[in-house]
Protein backbone atom coordinates (compact mmCIF):
# COMPACT_ATOMS: atom_id res chain seq x y z
CA UNK A 1 0.00 0.00 0.00
CA UNK A 2 1.27 3.21 -0.96
CA UNK A 3 1.83 5.85 2.39
CA UNK A 4 1.86 8.91 0.29
CA UNK A 5 -1.40 10.34 -0.53
CA UNK A 6 -2.65 11.98 -3.76
CA UNK A 7 -3.69 15.57 -3.05
CA UNK A 8 -5.86 17.78 -4.91
CA UNK A 9 -3.46 20.76 -5.53
CA UNK A 10 0.38 19.71 -5.21
CA UNK A 11 1.15 19.57 -1.78
CA UNK A 12 3.87 21.81 0.23
CA UNK A 13 5.39 21.11 3.68
CA UNK A 14 2.91 23.09 6.11
CA UNK A 15 5.18 25.46 7.09
CA UNK A 16 6.13 26.85 3.60
CA UNK A 17 3.47 29.62 2.77
CA UNK A 18 4.19 32.68 1.73
CA UNK A 19 4.40 35.65 4.74
CA UNK A 20 3.94 38.46 2.45
CA UNK A 21 0.31 37.37 1.99
CA UNK A 22 -0.89 37.07 5.99
CA UNK A 23 -2.36 40.16 7.37
CA UNK A 24 -3.22 41.26 10.58
CA UNK A 25 -0.83 38.71 11.89
CA UNK A 26 2.52 37.72 13.33
CA UNK A 27 2.37 34.20 12.73
CA UNK A 28 3.65 32.47 10.10
CA UNK A 29 0.80 31.02 8.27
CA UNK A 30 0.24 27.19 8.07
CA UNK A 31 -1.17 27.39 4.39
CA UNK A 32 -3.34 29.60 1.85
CA UNK A 33 -7.23 28.96 2.14
CA UNK A 34 -9.12 29.24 -0.71
CA UNK A 35 -12.95 29.88 -0.28
CA UNK A 36 -15.39 27.64 -2.13
CA UNK A 37 -16.92 31.14 -4.44
CA UNK A 38 -13.27 31.56 -5.45
CA UNK A 39 -12.09 34.07 -3.40
CA UNK A 40 -8.72 34.40 -1.50
CA UNK A 41 -7.88 35.95 0.87
CA UNK A 42 -4.42 35.19 2.55
CA UNK A 43 -6.07 34.55 6.04
CA UNK A 44 -3.98 32.56 8.50
CA UNK A 45 -5.46 29.07 10.27
CA UNK A 46 -6.70 31.41 12.98
CA UNK A 47 -8.36 33.75 11.17
CA UNK A 48 -10.04 31.26 9.32
CA UNK A 49 -11.24 29.40 12.49
CA UNK A 50 -12.31 32.70 14.03
CA UNK A 51 -14.12 34.29 10.72
CA UNK A 52 -15.69 30.90 9.79
CA UNK A 53 -17.38 31.77 6.78
CA UNK A 54 -15.23 33.80 3.60
CA UNK A 55 -16.38 37.61 2.91
CA UNK A 56 -17.65 36.55 -0.52
CA UNK A 57 -20.45 33.56 1.55
CA UNK A 58 -17.96 30.47 0.33
CA UNK A 59 -16.53 28.10 2.82
CA UNK A 60 -12.76 28.40 3.51
CA UNK A 61 -10.58 25.24 2.65
CA UNK A 62 -7.14 24.26 2.64
CA UNK A 63 -5.22 24.92 -0.63
CA UNK A 64 -3.72 21.39 -0.59
CA UNK A 65 -4.43 18.57 1.56
CA UNK A 66 -1.02 17.17 3.49
CA UNK A 67 0.38 13.87 2.52
CA UNK A 68 0.98 11.20 5.62
CA UNK A 69 4.50 11.16 6.48
CA UNK A 70 6.50 8.46 5.46
CA UNK A 71 5.51 4.70 8.06
CA UNK A 72 2.59 6.60 9.29
CA UNK A 73 0.42 3.27 9.85
CA UNK A 74 3.54 1.81 11.68
CA UNK A 75 4.32 5.15 13.57
CA UNK A 76 0.88 5.84 14.47
CA UNK A 77 -0.92 2.47 15.03
CA UNK A 78 -0.49 2.59 18.57
CA UNK A 79 -1.32 6.37 19.58
CA UNK A 80 -4.24 7.06 21.63
CA UNK A 81 -6.81 9.35 20.08
CA UNK A 82 -5.34 12.46 21.64
CA UNK A 83 -1.89 12.03 20.42
CA UNK A 84 -3.24 10.77 16.80
CA UNK A 85 -5.08 14.17 16.88
CA UNK A 86 -1.73 15.69 17.38
CA UNK A 87 -0.46 14.44 14.42
CA UNK A 88 -3.31 15.37 12.02
CA UNK A 89 -3.91 18.42 13.17
CA UNK A 90 0.05 19.49 12.83
CA UNK A 91 0.07 18.44 9.10
CA UNK A 92 -2.16 21.43 9.07
CA UNK A 93 -1.43 23.93 11.51
CA UNK A 94 1.99 24.68 11.24
CA UNK A 95 4.00 25.21 14.79
CA UNK A 96 4.71 28.48 14.37
CA UNK A 97 1.25 29.43 14.39
CA UNK A 98 0.52 26.62 17.26
CA UNK A 99 3.33 25.83 19.28
CA UNK A 100 3.41 22.17 19.42
CA UNK A 101 2.82 22.03 23.46
CA UNK A 102 -0.09 24.33 22.65
CA UNK A 103 -1.74 22.33 20.48
CA UNK A 104 -1.13 19.13 22.17
CA UNK A 105 -2.59 20.80 25.41
CA UNK A 106 -5.46 22.34 23.42
CA UNK A 107 -6.30 18.56 22.35
CA UNK A 108 -5.34 16.99 25.96
CA UNK A 109 -7.97 19.08 27.28
CA UNK A 110 -10.61 18.64 24.72
CA UNK A 111 -10.78 14.70 25.07
CA UNK A 112 -10.34 14.70 28.62
CA UNK A 113 -14.06 15.53 28.83
CA UNK A 114 -15.03 12.41 26.48
CA UNK A 115 -16.48 9.10 29.20
CA UNK A 116 -14.80 6.18 27.28
CA UNK A 117 -10.92 5.75 27.78
CA UNK A 118 -10.31 5.04 23.58
CA UNK A 119 -12.05 8.38 23.25
CA UNK A 120 -14.06 6.71 20.14
CA UNK A 121 -14.80 2.98 20.96
CA UNK A 122 -14.88 0.74 18.11
CA UNK A 123 -17.10 -2.19 18.62
CA UNK A 124 -18.27 -5.19 16.85
CA UNK A 125 -22.10 -5.25 15.49
CA UNK A 126 -21.67 -8.53 13.71
CA UNK A 127 -18.21 -10.32 13.43
CA UNK A 128 -19.89 -12.85 10.59
CA UNK A 129 -20.41 -10.00 8.46
CA UNK A 130 -17.42 -7.35 9.58
CA UNK A 131 -19.38 -4.67 10.54
CA UNK A 132 -17.98 -2.22 13.16
CA UNK A 133 -19.95 0.74 14.66
CA UNK A 134 -17.59 3.50 15.79
CA UNK A 135 -19.25 5.19 18.63
CA UNK A 136 -19.04 9.07 18.61
CA UNK A 137 -21.06 10.05 20.94
CA UNK A 138 -18.91 9.38 24.64
CA UNK A 139 -18.64 13.74 24.91
CA UNK A 140 -20.12 15.80 27.03
CA UNK A 141 -23.57 15.97 25.73
CA UNK A 142 -23.40 12.58 23.79
CA UNK A 143 -23.33 13.13 20.81
CA UNK A 144 -20.18 13.18 17.93
CA UNK A 145 -20.23 17.01 17.63
CA UNK A 146 -18.48 16.93 20.62
CA UNK A 147 -15.48 15.77 19.34
CA UNK A 148 -14.94 18.62 17.11
CA UNK A 149 -16.36 21.44 19.27
CA UNK A 150 -14.67 20.71 22.50
CA UNK A 151 -11.64 21.57 20.12
CA UNK A 152 -12.95 24.44 18.80
CA UNK A 153 -14.04 25.91 21.97
CA UNK A 154 -10.20 25.20 23.08
CA UNK A 155 -8.59 26.73 19.94
CA UNK A 156 -11.21 30.11 20.20
CA UNK A 157 -10.17 30.80 23.75
CA UNK A 158 -6.65 30.12 23.07
CA UNK A 159 -6.49 32.54 20.13
CA UNK A 160 -8.48 35.24 22.17
CA UNK A 161 -6.27 34.39 25.47
CA UNK A 162 -3.23 35.47 22.77
CA UNK A 163 -5.16 38.26 21.00
CA UNK A 164 -5.76 39.84 24.13
CA UNK A 165 -2.93 39.69 25.77
CA UNK A 166 -2.39 43.03 28.19
CA UNK A 167 -5.66 44.54 26.59
CA UNK A 168 -8.74 45.84 28.68
CA UNK A 169 -11.97 46.76 28.10
CA UNK A 170 -13.10 47.43 24.24
CA UNK A 171 -9.99 47.05 23.12
CA UNK A 172 -10.57 43.51 23.93
CA UNK A 173 -11.37 40.93 20.88
CA UNK A 174 -14.70 39.58 21.95
CA UNK A 175 -16.01 37.17 19.91
CA UNK A 176 -20.44 36.61 18.53
CA UNK A 177 -20.81 32.68 18.26
CA UNK A 178 -24.01 32.48 16.37
CA UNK A 179 -24.71 29.06 14.99
CA UNK A 180 -27.68 26.89 13.80
CA UNK A 181 -29.11 23.58 15.27
CA UNK A 182 -31.05 20.91 14.77
CA UNK A 183 -30.34 19.65 18.07
CA UNK A 184 -26.90 18.70 18.60
CA UNK A 185 -24.74 21.11 17.34
CA UNK A 186 -26.42 23.72 19.91
CA UNK A 187 -25.44 21.38 23.18
CA UNK A 188 -22.30 20.44 21.61
CA UNK A 189 -20.78 24.28 21.29
CA UNK A 190 -22.86 25.43 24.24
CA UNK A 191 -20.81 23.18 26.20
CA UNK A 192 -17.44 23.89 24.89
CA UNK A 193 -18.14 27.54 25.42
CA UNK A 194 -19.98 27.81 28.14
CA UNK A 195 -18.23 30.54 30.84
CA UNK A 196 -15.34 31.30 28.53
CA UNK A 197 -14.21 35.08 28.79
CA UNK A 198 -14.49 37.28 25.64
CA UNK A 199 -17.07 34.83 23.81
CA UNK A 200 -21.12 35.57 23.29
CA UNK A 201 -22.94 32.32 22.12
CA UNK A 202 -26.06 31.71 20.38
CA UNK A 203 -27.88 29.01 18.93
CA UNK A 204 -31.14 29.56 16.93
CA UNK A 205 -33.26 26.04 16.74
CA UNK A 206 -36.50 25.35 15.03
CA UNK A 207 -38.86 25.31 17.66
CA UNK A 208 -40.66 22.11 19.13
CA UNK A 209 -38.62 20.72 16.26
CA UNK A 210 -35.34 19.25 18.33
CA UNK A 211 -36.36 16.63 21.13
CA UNK A 212 -37.03 17.19 24.92
CA UNK A 213 -33.93 16.32 25.99
CA UNK A 214 -31.54 18.63 23.47
CA UNK A 215 -33.90 21.30 24.05
CA UNK A 216 -33.16 20.84 28.04
CA UNK A 217 -29.50 20.29 27.38
CA UNK A 218 -28.99 23.86 25.73
CA UNK A 219 -31.68 25.75 27.84
CA UNK A 220 -30.88 24.85 31.14
CA UNK A 221 -27.09 26.05 30.57
CA UNK A 222 -27.39 29.31 32.36
CA UNK A 223 -24.22 31.34 31.86
CA UNK A 224 -24.32 34.59 31.34
CA UNK A 225 -22.21 34.07 28.13
CA UNK A 226 -24.81 31.65 26.66
CA UNK A 227 -28.09 32.37 24.47
CA UNK A 228 -30.93 30.20 22.88
CA UNK A 229 -33.16 31.63 20.33
CA UNK A 230 -35.97 29.11 19.39
CA UNK A 231 -37.18 30.19 16.03
CA UNK A 232 -40.25 28.91 14.14
CA UNK A 233 -39.69 26.99 11.19
CA UNK A 234 -37.23 24.38 10.58
CA UNK A 235 -33.08 24.09 10.98
CA UNK A 236 -32.62 25.43 7.17
CA UNK A 237 -34.41 28.84 8.20
CA UNK A 238 -31.98 28.96 11.50
CA UNK A 239 -29.22 27.60 9.27
CA UNK A 240 -30.37 30.70 6.44
CA UNK A 241 -30.17 32.94 9.10
CA UNK A 242 -27.27 32.25 10.46
CA UNK A 243 -25.51 33.11 6.57
CA UNK A 244 -27.61 36.05 6.47
CA UNK A 245 -25.71 37.64 9.59
CA UNK A 246 -22.24 36.44 8.28
CA UNK A 247 -23.28 38.44 5.24
CA UNK A 248 -23.96 41.70 7.06
CA UNK A 249 -20.64 43.06 6.72
CA UNK A 250 -21.97 45.79 9.36
CA UNK A 251 -22.63 43.59 12.22
CA UNK A 252 -19.90 41.52 10.89
CA UNK A 253 -17.65 44.05 11.78
CA UNK A 254 -18.91 45.33 14.78
CA UNK A 255 -19.72 41.95 16.68
CA UNK A 256 -16.85 39.85 15.17
CA UNK A 257 -19.41 37.03 14.16
CA UNK A 258 -17.48 33.66 14.42
CA UNK A 259 -19.05 30.15 13.42
CA UNK A 260 -19.41 26.84 15.51
CA UNK A 261 -21.23 25.28 12.38
CA UNK A 262 -19.14 22.69 10.39
CA UNK A 263 -19.08 25.45 8.12
CA UNK A 264 -15.98 26.59 10.41
CA UNK A 265 -13.40 24.73 8.79
CA UNK A 266 -11.48 23.28 12.26
CA UNK A 267 -14.70 21.31 13.13
CA UNK A 268 -14.19 19.51 9.99
CA UNK A 269 -10.59 19.23 10.60
CA UNK A 270 -10.87 17.88 14.29
CA UNK A 271 -13.40 15.12 12.80
CA UNK A 272 -10.70 13.51 10.38
CA UNK A 273 -9.04 11.89 13.90
CA UNK A 274 -11.43 9.54 14.28
CA UNK A 275 -11.59 8.25 10.54
CA UNK A 276 -7.76 6.92 11.27
CA UNK A 277 -8.53 5.80 14.94
CA UNK A 278 -11.14 3.85 13.78
CA UNK A 279 -8.84 2.19 10.75
CA UNK A 280 -6.38 1.23 13.72
CA UNK A 281 -8.79 -0.34 16.19
CA UNK A 282 -10.16 -2.27 12.92
CA UNK A 283 -7.13 -3.44 11.87
CA UNK A 284 -6.35 -5.26 15.36
CA UNK A 285 -9.43 -6.72 14.86
CA UNK A 286 -8.86 -11.11 14.46
CA UNK A 287 -10.29 -10.88 11.22
CA UNK A 288 -8.46 -7.64 9.00
CA UNK A 289 -6.32 -8.93 6.58
CA UNK A 290 -3.77 -6.40 4.90
CA UNK A 291 -5.49 -6.74 1.65
CA UNK A 292 -8.82 -6.17 3.14
CA UNK A 293 -11.20 -3.16 1.94
CA UNK A 294 -12.68 -0.79 4.22
CA UNK A 295 -15.96 1.22 3.85
CA UNK A 296 -17.26 4.09 6.26
CA UNK A 297 -20.88 4.40 6.45
CA UNK A 298 -21.98 8.03 7.58
CA UNK A 299 -25.62 9.02 8.58
CA UNK A 300 -25.27 12.80 6.56
CA UNK A 301 -27.25 15.84 7.18
CA UNK A 302 -24.69 19.05 7.11
CA UNK A 303 -22.49 17.08 4.80
CA UNK A 304 -19.90 17.87 8.03
CA UNK A 305 -18.99 14.61 8.80
CA UNK A 306 -18.57 12.54 6.23
CA UNK A 307 -16.25 15.21 4.39
CA UNK A 308 -13.64 14.82 7.39
CA UNK A 309 -13.95 10.82 5.85
CA UNK A 310 -12.98 13.17 2.43
CA UNK A 311 -10.19 14.72 3.93
CA UNK A 312 -9.44 11.44 5.50
CA UNK A 313 -9.10 9.55 2.46
CA UNK A 314 -7.51 12.33 0.35
CA UNK A 315 -4.62 12.21 2.76
CA UNK A 316 -4.12 8.63 1.90
CA UNK A 317 -6.24 6.66 4.36
CA UNK A 318 -7.47 3.58 2.70
CA UNK A 319 -10.73 4.28 2.22
CA UNK A 320 -12.19 2.06 -0.38
CA UNK A 321 -15.67 4.08 -0.58
CA UNK A 322 -17.35 6.30 2.09
CA UNK A 323 -21.41 6.24 1.81
CA UNK A 324 -23.75 8.76 2.59
CA UNK A 325 -27.02 7.39 4.35
CA UNK A 326 -29.53 9.94 4.18
CA UNK A 327 -33.29 9.92 5.94
CA UNK A 328 -36.13 10.86 3.77
CA UNK A 329 -34.79 14.12 3.70
CA UNK A 330 -32.65 12.77 0.54
CA UNK A 331 -31.89 16.18 -1.96
CA UNK A 332 -28.08 13.79 -1.20
CA UNK A 333 -29.01 10.59 -2.22
CA UNK A 334 -30.84 12.27 -5.29
CA UNK A 335 -27.74 14.37 -6.65
CA UNK A 336 -25.65 10.76 -6.15
CA UNK A 337 -28.08 8.87 -8.29
CA UNK A 338 -29.08 11.77 -10.82
CA UNK A 339 -26.60 14.64 -11.12
CA UNK A 340 -29.43 16.88 -10.28
CA UNK A 341 -29.29 18.93 -6.73
CA UNK A 342 -32.82 19.95 -5.89
CA UNK A 343 -34.37 21.16 -3.08
CA UNK A 344 -37.71 19.94 -3.56
CA UNK A 345 -38.25 16.35 -3.53
CA UNK A 346 -40.35 15.03 -6.95
CA UNK A 347 -41.43 12.34 -5.80
CA UNK A 348 -43.14 11.01 -2.31
CA UNK A 349 -44.13 14.86 -0.99
CA UNK A 350 -47.43 13.92 0.21
CA UNK A 351 -50.84 15.02 -1.81
CA UNK A 352 -53.14 14.96 1.44
CA UNK A 353 -52.66 15.88 5.23
CA UNK A 354 -48.83 16.38 4.74
CA UNK A 355 -48.33 12.36 4.96
CA UNK A 356 -45.90 10.86 3.02
CA UNK A 357 -45.96 7.25 1.66
CA UNK A 358 -43.23 6.16 4.39
CA UNK A 359 -45.61 7.99 6.91
CA UNK A 360 -43.17 11.50 7.73
CA UNK A 361 -44.67 14.69 7.37
CA UNK A 362 -44.06 16.98 4.77
CA UNK A 363 -44.32 20.57 4.58
CA UNK A 364 -44.52 22.69 1.37
CA UNK A 365 -40.71 23.32 1.13
CA UNK A 366 -39.80 19.39 0.97
CA UNK A 367 -38.37 19.18 4.27
CA UNK A 368 -40.31 16.33 6.32
CA UNK A 369 -40.28 15.36 9.62
CA UNK A 370 -38.48 12.50 10.44
CA UNK A 371 -37.85 10.31 13.09
CA UNK A 372 -33.93 11.23 12.91
CA UNK A 373 -34.65 15.32 13.44
CA UNK A 374 -30.87 15.84 13.60
CA UNK A 375 -31.22 15.32 9.97
CA UNK A 376 -33.94 17.26 8.65
CA UNK A 377 -31.45 19.51 7.06
CA UNK A 378 -32.61 20.39 3.00
CA UNK A 379 -29.49 21.78 1.69
CA UNK A 380 -26.23 20.17 3.27
CA UNK A 381 -23.71 23.44 3.80
CA UNK A 382 -20.40 21.32 3.60
CA UNK A 383 -21.54 19.66 -0.03
CA UNK A 384 -20.44 22.88 -1.22
CA UNK A 385 -16.70 22.26 -0.14
CA UNK A 386 -17.05 18.61 -1.56
CA UNK A 387 -18.56 20.49 -5.04
CA UNK A 388 -15.51 22.85 -5.08
CA UNK A 389 -13.28 19.81 -5.11
CA UNK A 390 -15.22 18.17 -7.92
CA UNK A 391 -15.18 21.53 -9.70
CA UNK A 392 -11.85 21.55 -9.47
CA UNK A 393 -10.65 17.93 -10.01
CA UNK A 394 -13.05 18.50 -13.89
CA UNK A 395 -11.28 21.57 -14.61
CA UNK A 396 -7.64 19.72 -13.94
CA UNK A 397 -8.51 17.63 -16.78
CA UNK A 398 -8.37 20.72 -19.55
CA UNK A 399 -4.60 20.90 -19.39
CA UNK A 400 -4.17 24.50 -17.83
CA UNK A 401 -2.15 25.90 -14.75
CA UNK A 402 -3.64 24.80 -11.50
CA UNK A 403 -4.11 28.52 -10.61
CA UNK A 404 -6.76 28.52 -13.19
CA UNK A 405 -8.21 25.31 -12.11
CA UNK A 406 -9.11 26.51 -8.61
CA UNK A 407 -10.36 29.92 -9.81
CA UNK A 408 -12.81 27.56 -12.65
CA UNK A 409 -13.64 25.46 -9.36
CA UNK A 410 -14.79 28.68 -7.33
CA UNK A 411 -16.58 30.13 -10.31
CA UNK A 412 -18.52 27.13 -11.24
CA UNK A 413 -19.42 26.47 -7.60
CA UNK A 414 -20.87 30.38 -7.64
CA UNK A 415 -22.94 29.91 -10.65
CA UNK A 416 -24.29 26.46 -9.01
CA UNK A 417 -24.77 27.98 -5.81
CA UNK A 418 -26.90 31.05 -7.58
CA UNK A 419 -29.02 28.56 -9.59
CA UNK A 420 -29.38 27.13 -6.40
CA UNK A 421 -30.99 30.31 -5.06
CA UNK A 422 -33.23 31.20 -7.85
CA UNK A 423 -34.43 27.90 -9.39
CA UNK A 424 -34.12 25.51 -6.24
CA UNK A 425 -31.79 23.03 -8.03
CA UNK A 426 -28.74 22.17 -10.61
CA UNK A 427 -27.58 19.79 -12.33
CA UNK A 428 -23.68 18.89 -12.75
CA UNK A 429 -22.50 16.53 -15.83
CA UNK A 430 -22.20 13.65 -16.14
CA UNK A 431 -17.98 13.28 -15.57
CA UNK A 432 -18.20 15.22 -12.49
CA UNK A 433 -20.93 13.08 -11.10
CA UNK A 434 -18.53 10.47 -12.09
CA UNK A 435 -15.95 11.92 -10.02
CA UNK A 436 -18.30 12.22 -7.21
CA UNK A 437 -19.19 8.69 -7.39
CA UNK A 438 -15.70 7.45 -7.51
CA UNK A 439 -15.09 8.18 -3.73
CA UNK A 440 -19.13 8.16 -2.35
CA UNK A 441 -21.98 6.15 -2.68
CA UNK A 442 -25.49 6.97 -1.41
CA UNK A 443 -28.29 5.59 0.50
CA UNK A 444 -32.14 6.24 1.88
CA UNK A 445 -33.40 4.93 4.58
CA UNK A 446 -37.11 5.63 6.12
CA UNK A 447 -38.26 6.18 9.21
CA UNK A 448 -39.90 2.62 9.20
CA UNK A 449 -36.63 1.32 7.90
CA UNK A 450 -35.22 2.95 10.84
CA UNK A 451 -37.41 1.45 13.58
CA UNK A 452 -37.01 -1.70 11.80
CA UNK A 453 -32.92 -1.46 12.31
CA UNK A 454 -33.75 -0.12 15.95
CA UNK A 455 -35.34 -3.34 16.58
CA UNK A 456 -33.52 -5.82 14.61
CA UNK A 457 -29.87 -4.89 16.69
CA UNK A 458 -31.79 -5.01 20.19
CA UNK A 459 -33.21 -8.40 19.05
CA UNK A 460 -31.87 -10.93 21.14
CA UNK A 461 -31.14 -12.98 17.62
CA UNK A 462 -29.00 -10.29 16.93
CA UNK A 463 -24.93 -10.98 17.82
CA UNK A 464 -25.14 -8.14 19.51
CA UNK A 465 -28.64 -8.51 21.05
CA UNK A 466 -29.73 -6.20 23.71
CA UNK A 467 -27.71 -3.33 21.74
CA UNK A 468 -29.76 -0.07 21.55
CA UNK A 469 -28.80 2.15 18.34
CA UNK A 470 -30.29 5.85 18.08
CA UNK A 471 -32.19 6.49 15.00
CA UNK A 472 -29.46 8.38 13.31
CA UNK A 473 -27.40 5.32 13.85
CA UNK A 474 -29.66 3.01 12.69
CA UNK A 475 -30.36 4.66 9.12
CA UNK A 476 -26.02 4.29 8.67
CA UNK A 477 -26.34 0.38 10.09
CA UNK A 478 -29.77 -0.17 7.59
CA UNK A 479 -27.32 1.63 4.87
CA UNK A 480 -24.36 -0.36 5.89
CA UNK A 481 -26.38 -4.13 5.65
CA UNK A 482 -27.32 -3.17 1.92
CA UNK A 483 -23.72 -2.20 0.77
CA UNK A 484 -22.79 -5.69 2.68
CA UNK A 485 -25.41 -7.23 0.72
CA UNK A 486 -23.26 -5.78 -2.47
CA UNK A 487 -20.03 -6.64 -1.17
CA UNK A 488 -18.40 -9.60 -0.48
CA UNK A 489 -17.67 -9.89 3.40
CA UNK A 490 -14.75 -12.14 3.21
CA UNK A 491 -12.57 -9.25 2.45
CA UNK A 492 -14.28 -5.92 3.17
CA UNK A 493 -15.37 -4.17 6.36
CA UNK A 494 -18.06 -2.02 7.33
CA UNK A 495 -17.27 1.06 9.65
CA UNK A 496 -20.69 2.70 10.48
CA UNK A 497 -20.46 5.89 12.18
CA UNK A 498 -22.96 6.37 15.77
CA UNK A 499 -23.57 9.81 15.78
CA UNK A 500 -25.71 9.92 19.21
CA UNK A 501 -26.65 8.25 22.38
CA UNK A 502 -30.06 6.91 21.93
CA UNK A 503 -31.28 8.57 25.79
CA UNK A 504 -31.60 11.59 23.15
CA UNK A 505 -34.31 10.50 21.10
CA UNK A 506 -37.11 8.62 23.23
CA UNK A 507 -39.42 9.30 20.55
CA UNK A 508 -37.94 6.68 18.11
CA UNK A 509 -36.29 4.32 20.86
CA UNK A 510 -39.47 3.79 22.73
CA UNK A 511 -42.02 3.25 19.21
CA UNK A 512 -39.14 0.49 17.79
CA UNK A 513 -38.73 -1.35 21.18
CA UNK A 514 -41.59 -0.58 23.27
CA UNK A 515 -43.26 -3.75 22.91
CA UNK A 516 -39.70 -5.81 23.76
CA UNK A 517 -39.30 -8.01 26.87
CA UNK A 518 -37.38 -6.44 29.46
CA UNK A 519 -37.12 -2.93 27.73
CA UNK A 520 -37.50 0.30 29.39
CA UNK A 521 -36.15 3.74 28.36
CA UNK A 522 -35.58 4.56 32.02
CA UNK A 523 -32.75 2.01 31.65
CA UNK A 524 -31.09 3.78 28.52
CA UNK A 525 -31.17 7.46 30.00
CA UNK A 526 -27.16 8.28 31.28
CA UNK A 527 -27.29 9.67 34.84
CA UNK A 528 -26.52 12.95 33.47
CA UNK A 529 -29.58 13.30 31.65
CA UNK A 530 -32.11 12.48 35.35
CA UNK A 531 -33.99 15.36 35.86
CA UNK A 532 -32.50 17.52 33.35
CA UNK A 533 -35.92 18.55 31.83
CA UNK A 534 -37.36 19.69 35.17
CA UNK A 535 -34.24 22.33 35.70
CA UNK A 536 -34.48 26.15 35.49
CA UNK A 537 -34.34 27.42 31.68
CA UNK A 538 -33.01 30.18 29.71
CA UNK A 539 -34.52 30.80 26.52
CA UNK A 540 -35.43 33.71 23.87
CA UNK A 541 -38.29 32.62 21.74
CA UNK A 542 -37.98 35.01 18.36
CA UNK A 543 -40.73 36.38 17.35
CA UNK A 544 -42.82 35.31 14.35
CA UNK A 545 -41.81 36.79 11.14
CA UNK A 546 -39.08 38.40 12.92
CA UNK A 547 -36.37 37.04 10.45
CA UNK A 548 -33.10 37.74 9.93
CA UNK A 549 -33.21 41.19 10.95
CA UNK A 550 -35.23 40.43 13.97
CA UNK A 551 -32.42 37.81 15.29
CA UNK A 552 -29.39 40.96 14.58
CA UNK A 553 -31.38 42.89 16.88
CA UNK A 554 -31.37 40.34 19.60
CA UNK A 555 -27.91 39.38 19.18
CA UNK A 556 -26.87 42.94 19.09
CA UNK A 557 -28.87 44.14 22.62
CA UNK A 558 -27.69 41.02 24.33
CA UNK A 559 -23.81 41.03 23.28
CA UNK A 560 -24.06 44.94 24.54
CA UNK A 561 -25.92 43.85 27.64
CA UNK A 562 -23.38 40.88 28.48
CA UNK A 563 -19.95 43.10 28.10
CA UNK A 564 -21.88 46.05 30.30
CA UNK A 565 -22.20 43.79 32.50
CA UNK A 566 -18.87 42.69 32.77
CA UNK A 567 -17.64 45.77 32.85
CA UNK A 568 -19.43 46.79 35.35
CA UNK A 569 -18.25 44.17 37.51
CA UNK A 570 -14.46 45.12 36.34
CA UNK A 571 -14.90 48.11 37.70
CA UNK A 572 -16.18 46.92 41.42
CA UNK A 573 -13.25 44.50 41.68
C1 LIG B 1 -27.08 12.67 15.61
C2 LIG B 1 -26.66 13.18 14.28
N1 LIG B 1 -26.37 12.31 13.32
C3 LIG B 1 -25.99 12.72 12.10
C4 LIG B 1 -25.90 14.05 11.77
C5 LIG B 1 -25.46 14.44 10.40
O1 LIG B 1 -24.14 14.90 10.42
P1 LIG B 1 -23.64 15.94 9.33
O2 LIG B 1 -24.48 17.14 9.47
O3 LIG B 1 -22.22 16.21 9.68
O4 LIG B 1 -23.81 15.28 8.02
C6 LIG B 1 -26.21 15.01 12.75
C7 LIG B 1 -26.17 16.47 12.50
O5 LIG B 1 -26.11 16.97 11.45
C8 LIG B 1 -26.57 14.57 14.04
O6 LIG B 1 -26.83 15.44 15.01
N1 LIG C 1 -27.40 18.02 12.92
C1 LIG C 1 -26.83 19.26 13.22
C2 LIG C 1 -27.12 20.33 12.20
C3 LIG C 1 -26.01 21.33 12.13
O1 LIG C 1 -24.92 20.72 11.56
P1 LIG C 1 -23.44 21.23 11.63
O2 LIG C 1 -22.64 19.97 11.72
O3 LIG C 1 -23.19 21.99 10.40
O4 LIG C 1 -23.25 22.08 12.85
C4 LIG C 1 -27.25 19.65 14.62
O5 LIG C 1 -27.47 18.76 15.39
O6 LIG C 1 -27.37 20.80 14.96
Amino acid sequence: MSTVATPVGLAKPAEKAAPEEIQNTTHTPSQRYLSTRGGSYGLSFEEVVLKGLAPDGGLFIPEEIPTLPQEWESKWQNLSFSELAFEILSLYISSSEIPSPDLKDIIDRSYSTFRAPETTPLVTLNEKDNLYLLELFHGPTFAFKDVALQTLGNLFEYFLVRRNKGKTGTDRHHLSVVGATSGDTGSAAIYGLRGKKDVSVFILFPKGRVSPIQEAQMTTVLDPNVHCLAVEGFFDDCQDTVKALFADPEINEKLNLGAVNSINWARILAQITYYFHSYFALKKSPTYKADHKVRFVVPTGNFGDILAGYFAKRMGLPVEKLVIATNENDILDRFWKTGHYEKKAVHGVAAEGGITADGAKAHEDGVRETLSPAMDIMVSSNFERLLWFLAYEYASAAGMDDEWNKKQGGQEVESWLKELKSKGGFSVNAETLKLAKKDFESERVSDSQTVETIKQFYSSSSPKGGYILDPHSAIGVAASLRSISRNSTADTHHISLSTAHPAKFANAVDLALKEEQGYTFESVLPKEFIGLESRERKLINVPQGAGWEGVRKIVQEEVEAELKAASASQDEH
